[in-house]
Order: C-alpha cells, then sequence, then structure tokens
C-alpha cells in the first residue's frame, strides 16, 4: 500500500484545500480526492479506478477504534450506554434503517457489534454444528477490511446479523465516527483487527455469576427454562475457553466480576467482588490509583462518610502482573447503600480522568437504574469511560496539527 501526502490549508497556512465525494462499490464507499491549488490556481483531479483505491482523511479526524469483549449477557450493552453518556448525547439505531439493526450511533460514537460478522446464520451453524463463537462462524477478513476502512475514514456497508430471525440482513451503511467501538465476542480475537485497536477491554465475567445474570434475564425477559439456560452455557463453555477467553491476556483493561469473599462460602451471587485490571505502559492510559500510585493498599471506607450494611466495602490497590503483563489492580468488593456517598470514594481516587470534581459519581447518579449501579461493576465500568473519554482527547490532541495523508491502496 503507498501512502502519499496532501497538506491541508492548516498545515500550508490556506494554500491548498481538499474535498471529497464518496463513491459505492463493492460494499465500500470510496472517496474521489479533489485537490485544489490556489497559489497556481490549477486543479488536480485524482480518482478511483479499477485498480487504484484512494482513500483521504484528515489524521486529526481518523476514527478512534476501542474494543470490548465479553461473552454474550455480560454487561456489554450496559457498559456501552455508560461510554455513550459519558460523551453526552444518546445512543440510537441508525435512522430509517433496519430496526434489527444491533449498531448505535451518537455524536461521538457509533458502537457495532461483531455478531455481525457472523458468516453462518443460525441455520447454517446448525447445520455444520458450530457455535457462534467458533471462528468459523465468523468473517474475519470482513471484518478486518471493514474496520480498517472506517478507521481510514472511509464508510462502508456492513453486514447485519438479525438476531431475532437468525438470517443475515442487507447491510446498513456506516460512516466513519470521530469513536468507533466495536463490541462482541471477537474484537481481540484475530491479529490484524487486534492491531487496529486504539484501547480494548474485556469484561471477565465469572462462570457462577454469568450464570445469575443469565438466569435473572433468560427466565425474566425471555421466558426461557432453568434447565434450557443451564444447558445453552454448557454447550457454549468448550468454545468460550477456547475462542473467548484467551483475548484478556491482550486487553488494557479487565473488569473481572467475582463472587465476593466479605461474606464466607456466598451462593446468592448478589455481593460482587468486581477487580478493575489496569496495563501498564499503554500509550495515552494512566491506570486509576487509589491513595498512593504502586504502593499496595487494603481500605474499608465505612463509617461516618459511607453508609455500610452487611456485609460492608473493602477496596484493594496494588501492582501485579496478568499474563507475563505488568498491571495495576484496583479491587472493590461489596456494594454502596446510597449512592451520593460515593464521592467519598471518588476523592480518594487519582488518575481519574474527570473534567471536574465528582464527575464518577454524577454519572453513576445519572443511571442509578442500569445493572450494577451499587457496585463495582457500574462504578468501574464508569471510570473506564472516563479514561477513554481522554485516551480520545489526547489522541486528537497529538494529531493536531499533522499533514493530512491520503492512502492508496
Ligand atoms: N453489572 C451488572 N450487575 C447485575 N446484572 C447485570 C450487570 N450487567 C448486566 N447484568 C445483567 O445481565 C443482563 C445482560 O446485560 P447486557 O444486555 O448489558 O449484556 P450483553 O453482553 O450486551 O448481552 P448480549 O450480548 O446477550 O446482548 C442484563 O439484563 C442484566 O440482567
Ligand atoms: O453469542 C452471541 C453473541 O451475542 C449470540 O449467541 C450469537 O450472536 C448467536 O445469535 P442467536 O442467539 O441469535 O442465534
Amino acid at each position: 500500500m503507498a501512502v502519499c501526502t496532501v497538506y491541508t490549508a492548516q498545515s500550508l497556512n490556506s494554500t491548498c484545500s481538499i474535498s471529497t465525494h464518496s463513491k459505492s462499490h463493492l460494499g465500500f464507499h470510496q472517496r474521489q480526492v479533489i485537490f485544489y491549488t490556489k497559489r497556481t490556481n490549477k486543479r488536480h483531479n485524482t480518482s478511483t479506478t479499477s485498480s487504484v483505491k484512494i482513500t483521504c482523511s484528515s489524521s486529526a479526524d481518523k476514527t478512534v477504534v476501542i474494543g470490548l469483549a465479553a461473552d454474550s449477557g455480560c454487561g456489554k450493552s450496559t457498559f456501552m450506554r455508560r461510554l455513550t453518556s459519558v460523551f453526552g448525547g444518546a445512543a440510537e439505531p441508525p435512522k430509517g434503517g433496519n430496526p434489527d439493526s444491533n449498531t448505535l450511533i451518537s455524536d461521538m460514537t457509533t458502537v457495532i457489534c461483531l455478531d455481525d460478522y457472523h458468516s453462518l446464520d443460525r441455520t447454517g451453524r446448525k447445520e455444520k454444528g458450530v457455535t457462534a463463537l467458533d471462528p468459523r462462524a465468523n468473517d474475519f477478513d470482513l471484518m478486518y477490511e471493514q474496520v480498517k476502512a472506517i478507521k481510514d475514514g472511509v464508510a462502508v456497508d456492513k453486514p447485519i446479523y438479525n438476531h431475532v430471525s437468525g438470517l443475515l440482513d442487507p447491510p446498513e451503511l456506516i460512516k466513519p465516527p470521530k469513536i468507533l467501538v466495536i463490541e462482541g465476542l471477537h474484537p481481540m480475537y484475530d491479529e490484524r483487527v487486534r492491531e487496529l485497536l486504539d484501547f480494548s477491554i474485556y469484561l471477565d465475567i465469572s462462570n457462577e455469576v454469568k450464570f445469575a445474570w443469565k438466569i435473572q434475564r433468560d427466565m425474566a425477559e425471555r421466558g426461557h427454562s432453568l434447565e434450557s439456560i443451564k444447558a445453552s452455557i454448557e454447550a457454549r463453555k468448550p468454545d468460550f475457553d477456547a475462542y473467548i477467553d484467551p483475548q484478556k491476556q491482550y486487553a488494557d483493561a479487565v473488569i473481572e466480576v467475582l463472587p465476593t469473599q466479605l461474606i464466607p462460602d456466598d451462593n446468592e451471587g448478589k455481593v460482587l467482588r468486581v477487580r478493575l485490571i489496569m496495563k501498564e505502559g499503554v500509550k495515552n492510559f494512566n491506570p486509576v490509583y487509589l491513595f498512593d500510585e504502586g504502593s499496595t493498599i487494603s481500605w474499608i471506607p465505612c463509617g461516618r462518610k459511607l453508609t455500610c450494611s452487611y456485609p460492608g466495602i473493602k477496596f484493594t490497590y496494588g501492582p501485579d502482573t496478568y499474563f507475563g503483563n505488568e498491571v495495576s489492580v484496583l479491587e472493590m468488593d461489596g456494594q454502596f447503600d446510597r449512592l451520593d456517598e460515593l464521592i467519598y470514594v471518588e476523592s480518594h481516587l487519582s488518575n481519574l480522568s474527570t473534567k471536574f470534581y465528582g464527575e464518577v459519581t454524577q454519572q453513576m447518579l445519572k443511571h442509578a437504574d442500569f445493572p450494577g449501579s451499587n457496585n463495582g461493576t457500574g462504578f468501574f465500568q464508569t471510570i473506564v469511560g472516563l479514561k477513554i473519554r481522554d485516551l480520545y482527547e489526547q489522541i486528537v490532541a497529538s494529531r493536531a496539527g499533522a499533514p493530512v495523508t491520503a492512502a492508496k491502496a
């Protein structure tokens, strides 16, 4: 792939300007680049041909790509709602599009669900005897090409996997957003896709907790029987262990959700121990810390400033290793009684990337009705959302003033 550099009005002090036009072809919306030079009054016109594709994007506007991996029913949608809220504005399906679209668009973000890259529909998977978690049921070449195209500023026609019918529906147009979130089973599975990620998160829900959440949702909301939920979890487990779980080694942040250690032999699964595992040395990401960076801390904040009913709340923080990488781990075991008192905990944490005092607490109060708002799942998801906003702003700031690049493929 050849890369040529075009200087914009910004970088050459108003000596030239650039405009782009989209052309639909083979599912990609390629761009024709028309390059005007004011000084000579000449017009250079380069266009796409059958053998050469020219794409053009300002590097300052280039899409930042975030990956969120987790098994089904592990809280990805809830996390996405918290994340998009941090950027302001509500996320909605594409207007006038397929009502069963899995995509969510807000002013700053577009969230695409990687289920849309299933290459086998429900019947196809059944016939071949593979689950949706099996790489053979997914088109990683197309996933890579399209995520790369979006990152390069090119709109794509992305397929839609219809969860209602189990079929692959006609594609929908995805325009390059400021921030693209790819969420689903395999955002870090394919090395090429992984390389495109500016930041990656893995939601690691322990089997006990996953089971409790699945029962709660699939029995109450979807009318499934306890036996069928158990059978579905068991059937997916080998492929989950083989293809989904290993992705956590690549994640920049992992939110691990486990049963509490505050209640001996707890088997209710209501009180959770949540660990935020943050990789050290990730560009534009400084791990959050409690009291003193790098120290090992244990803190029970219950008392005059924080109301705690049984079994209380315990925080721990410290350095560790995770799949051979240096990490910082912030852990919260227990749950909050009063969300407004969270400000007390927030004020003891540093590197939160908030824009004002109490922003984490404000976000938590705003979404008090979301699952996990009284424990570490909601708290850490909100913190990761703020860290992603900060990462995005740092990337944009570092790109400002860079020349526009046109990539020829
Ligand atoms: N933090 C949480 N605390 C308690 N329950 C939760 C939490 N997050 C999610 N759940 C439960 O899990 C269910 C699934 O959550 P969510 O829809 O966010 O997951 P998902 O990964 O997007 O699922 P899917 O991929 O199947 O659409 C919710 O209905 C809720 O019952
Ligand atoms: O693991 C999943 C990701 O959400 C789904 O089970 C997968 O997409 C298959 O979908 P369906 O349940 O519609 O057959």
